[in-house]
């Protein structure tokens, strides 16, 4: 049985525990301290806003933790607030949050007009048959660096990313009944557990 937690500061986090539950040998928990911290094998970081988020995570004593927990390999994956929460850097900001992952985002990247949309398609390092992806409000992956592998583009925008133990996408699968991207994910904890 995979434990996977779903830091639950502030976001879309019923969601992702409700995504988790359905599916097998996998349990989801909510994860808002430390301790909880220690006990999971992989954790997701939802979409919210980012801005609060980061502020709660440095309330709450978890930026450094988390920081060295994904930096020794712990499995994470970002969605929406949770890819700038990942991202080294931040167009136009001077500061980031965990700034773990080689990647440059660019916030609220689809101005006011694109606020939110959904799009389904094919990816196909993820899944053969189209995929229902939602975006809210959401961020775009500017620049990749060192080490990063592009899963997704949509308008020529790099939209999903992957950089060894760290996943981001700037759409919110757990808003979806689509289980891919959890189960991928899912997948990716379970191959770092056997490592
Ligand atoms: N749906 C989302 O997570 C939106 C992210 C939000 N625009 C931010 O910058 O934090």
């Amino acid at each position: 049985m995979l434990t996977i937690g779903v830091l639950a500061l502030q976001g879309a986090i019923k969601e992702h525990l409700d995504r988790l539950q359905s599916l097998p040998q996998v349990k989801g928990i909510l994860v808002k301290t430390t301790m909880e911290l220690e006990d999971v094998d992989g954790l997701i970081l939802p979409g919210g806003e980012s801005t609060a988020m980061g502020k709660l995570l440095r309330e709450f004593d978890l930026l450094e933790p988390l920081t060295a927990k994904i930096k020794a390999g712990l499995p994470v994956w970002g969605t929406c607030a949770g890819m700038i929460l990942l991202a080294k850097s931040i167009s136009g900001q001077p500061d980031n949050h965990l700034g773990v992952m080689n990647i440059c985002v660019q916030r609220n990247g689809y101005g006011s007009q694109l606020d939110s949309f959904s799009v389904n398609t094919v990816l196909p390092d993820i899944a053969n048959t189209p995929i229902p992806l939602v975006f809210i409000r959401a961020p775009y992956v500017e620049s990749v660096g060192q080490d990063v592998k592009i899963l997704a583009k949509i308008d020529d925008k790099i939209v999903a990313v992957e950089q060894d133990n760290m996943l981001a996408t700037a759409f919110h699968p757990e808003l979806t009944s689509d289980l891919t991207f959890h189960k991928y994910f899912a997948d990716k904890v379970r191959k770092a557990q056997t490592a």
